[in-house]
């Protein structure tokens, strides 16, 4: 939708080309196609373009547009959905393809001279850098438009360096062009106002120096007549005089006298006549104009332009004046005639042809033609044709067609002056050179573009790198987060100062964030250290009994499952003994729970004593009752060292606490042992325990009674 819209206002802007000099436009309304296809790839572009052409199909009525255009619009898509930048992409398209095409197609259809063409073409080249140039600059710097919803998005970012280049070349790209442009557009106007300043100079000192030419003839005559009317002696003496006077005034290609008859009195120059005295007596001027008019109307005359008879083809005319009686000066004897050259313009034209590349045509007041120089190929006594130029060239000269009136190509730039007499001057050159001109110039100064325009890459590429590769360089160092080496290594001098400081801060950051991290493992090693220990403690707490400081059951019956394992693999026998004290309810009765307490730490401390191997697991099994698991026991003494327990038990006096008595302790014990692969139950073991415990205590206390499990007894 966006790109419709984008399409009819380009279509708009097309149907205004800017005019530059002849047939040279500039268009802008592609810069909208550009837009599109940066935004919407090479689809949407094209519909735009589509709707741009068909604006310069309006003004330029040449359907080739559409192609060109169109396929501009597609190259630039498909380059923006490969991410290549747009400017890039209009420089590729106008060298490979679009400027072979343009050439083509101007052969083919263009109403173009054919050495104008390439210039065209190189100026559409140009012209797509500037609409791109634009379409670009504009994308980059309406941030609304690069957020445009739907828009195509990079496949990859792109790099400081790509960016900062692409910028830089953008922006001098742009400002070369137009100030090329500029200054080509002031140098044409400059040219058209030398040339034409140069035309009116030329038109006005050759109308001044041929009215002159005429004048001072006419007065050649006029004063001739005079001077023949006051010195006439004698008729003889008439050719002597008109003779003389043919001699000073060359320009006259034949001067003749009459008398009131209108026959010849004297004739000049007398080598063209073969017999002059013949000639006169044959020949009779009264019904010429020039007689008529000077004889009876006594005046000067100047007659229209005609060719001359006799005298050759040239265009001659003729001018005549009456001479009087010497004593009348109101009756006419007779007149003197001279026909003047009008090659004299000639001579004219010659001086100044060769430096100027002008020509002249004078024509007379009926406009035919009295001269017209040579490279013209214009016939004399023809009446001139001409058409002036209104066709679409642009430029401040006027133009004429002489050769081709219908041509849309103008033939040549011309100023016309009107003689006093009614004559016309006109001064032509051809277009062409002028044209030449601008081309060659316009090249000139896009050759230079070119050229700074390299040049503009290479060092906006360079300025880019001085920003992008000590980035790029911090970048990669403080990925690692390890300690950094030397700072002074990795940016050397031409790293810019606020790169360097940025760069120097990061490093203090990097410092002060790796001292940090090291404070914070030295934190966590000390709080795991203390965990552990705490740990430790609480597991201890988990598996002990609190008051005797013994394992608990819990434990122990854990602890049993391992201690089995273990004496499986060596075929081990285990001892499991269940410790009560004797008549412990009337301890605590008699002296009190603390004493009861008491006791059975005392209980706790002298099992510790005496069963003080490793393995052992000595514990509380409840109340007044112990638990004891002697891995590795043997048979034959187990019940020996169970019994010495129970003596040692007994020998001890314990001290009542906040008390003066000493009590002592008996215990009865039950136990069992058995190959570790007896059962893998504790209860089993437990329970035959129990049975003996229980037979100890009926059998009257403080006694041992053990079952010993061996392997025949267990099948
Ligand atoms: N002070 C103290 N007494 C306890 C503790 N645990 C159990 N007892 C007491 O131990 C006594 C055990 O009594 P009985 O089971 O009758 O056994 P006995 O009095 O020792 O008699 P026999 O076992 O038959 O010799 C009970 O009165 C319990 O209250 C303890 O942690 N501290």
């Amino acid at each position: 939708m966006f790109s419709l819209l984008l399409g009819v206002v380009a279509l708009i802007i097309n149907c205004y080309p800017i005019p530059f000099f002849a047939n040279v436009q500039f268009i802008l309304g592609n810069t909208l196609t550009v837009i599109s296809s940066i935004l919407f790839g090479p689809w949407y572009a094209l519909l735009t373009s589509i709707l741009a052409s068909t604006g310069l199909v309006i003004v330029w009525d040449s359907f080739h547009v559409y192609i060109i255009f169109g396929l501009e619009a597609l190259f630039l898509g498909f380059c923006r959905r490969r991410d290549i930048y747009a400017l890039y992409g209009s420089v590729i398209f106008w060298l490979v393809f679009g400027m072979p095409a343009f050439y083509l197609l101007g052969n083919l259809f263009f109403d173009l001279p054919n050495n104008h063409l390439p210039f065209v073409t190189l100026k559409q080249a140009i012209n797509s850098m500037i609409y791109t140039s634009i379409a670009s600059l504009l994308v980059l710097s309406i941030p609304k438009l690069w957020r445009f919803k739907g828009r195509i998005k990079d496949k990859q970012r792109r790099s400081l360096s790509k960016q900062v280049t692409y910028f830089i070349t953008l922006m001098i790209t742009l400002s070369l062009l137009l100030s090329a442009l500029l200054f080509n557009f002031y140098f044409l106007e400059r040219q058209q106002q030398l040339v034409k300043v140069n035309q009116n100079e030329t038109v006005r000192h050759i109308a001044y120096a041929g009215e002159t030419y005429l004048e001072n003839h006419i007065k050649v005559i006029e004063n001739a007549a005079y001077l023949f009317t006051i010195t006439n002696d004698s008729p003889t003496s008439s050719q002597a005089f008109l003779s003389n006077l043919h001699r000073n005034y060359p320009s006259f290609i034949s001067m003749l006298m009459t008398n009131e008859k209108g026959n010849f009195i004297a004739l000049s120059p007398l080598s063209k006549f073969q017999n002059p005295d013949e000639f006169k007596l044959n020949n009779n001027v009264k019904d010429r104009d020039y007689f008529i008019e000077s004889f009876y109307n006594l005046r000067v005359y100047v007659s229209s332009v005609f060719v001359g008879r006799g005298f050759g083809n040239d265009a001659i005319v003729a001018m005549s004046a009456p001479y009087f009686d010497k004593t009348d000066h109101t009756k006419a004897l007779g007149i003197i005639e001279g026909s003047l050259d009008l090659n004299y313009f000639d001579k004219i034209d010659y001086d100044f042809e060769g430096m100027r590349n002008q020509s002249i045509v004078l024509t007379d007041e009926k406009n035919n033609i009295i001269y017209a120089s040579n490279q013209l190929n214009l016939k004399v006594m023809t009446p001139f044709h001409y058409a002036l130029y209104k066709g679409r060239y642009q430029t401040t000269l006027d133009l004429i067609n002489i050769n081709n009136t219908d041509s849309s190509t103008p033939e040549y730039i011309y100023a016309k002056s009107e003689l006093s007499n009614g004559w016309k001057l006109y001064i032509v050159e051809p277009f062409t050179p002028l044209l030449k001109i601008a081309e060659n110039q316009m090249l000139n100064s896009f050759a230079m573009l070119l050229v700074a325009l390299l040049l503009t890459f290479y060092i906006s590429n360079k300025i880019s790198q001085l920003l992008s590769i000590p980035l790029e360089m911090i970048a990669n160092q403080f990925s690692q987060l390890a300690q950094s080496s030397t700072k002074h290594q990795l940016l050397d001098d031409n790293a810019p100062r606020e790169v360097y400081s940025l760069y120097e801060t990061l490093l203090a950051s990097k410092q002060q964030l790796i001292d940090h991290q090291l404070e914070l493992e030295n934190i966590v090693a000390i709080r795991t250290e203390e965990l552990e220990t705490a740990n430790t403690k609480l597991k201890e707490l988990v598996d002990r009994d609190p008051l005797t400081a013994l394992y608990n059951r819990r434990y122990a019956e854990h602890k049993f499952i391992e201690t089995r394992e273990f004496c499986l693999r060596s075929e081990q026998a285990i001892t499991v003994a269940v410790v009560d004290l004797d008549f412990f309810k009337a301890i605590n009765d008699t002296y009190g729970h603390l004493a009861g307490d008491e006791c059975l730490r005392q209980v706790a401390s002298v099992l510790k004593q005496h069963f003080k191997r490793d393995i052992d697991i000595i514990s509380r099994y409840g109340g007044e009752e112990f638990m004891l698991i002697l891995p590795m026991s043997n048979a034959l003494n187990i019940e020996h060292h169970l019994n010495e327990f129970r003596l040692k038990l007994n020998q001890i006096l314990i001290s009542i606490p906040n008390g003066s008595q000493q009590l002592t302790l008996t215990c009865s014990i039950g136990a069992i042992i058995a190959n570790a692969n007896y059962h893998h139950d504790l209860d089993r073991w437990i329970k035959i325990a129990d049975d003996n415990l229980y037979q100890a205590k009926a059998q009257g206390r403080n006694r041992t009674i053990l079952t010993i499990i061996s392997p025949e007894t267990e099948s």
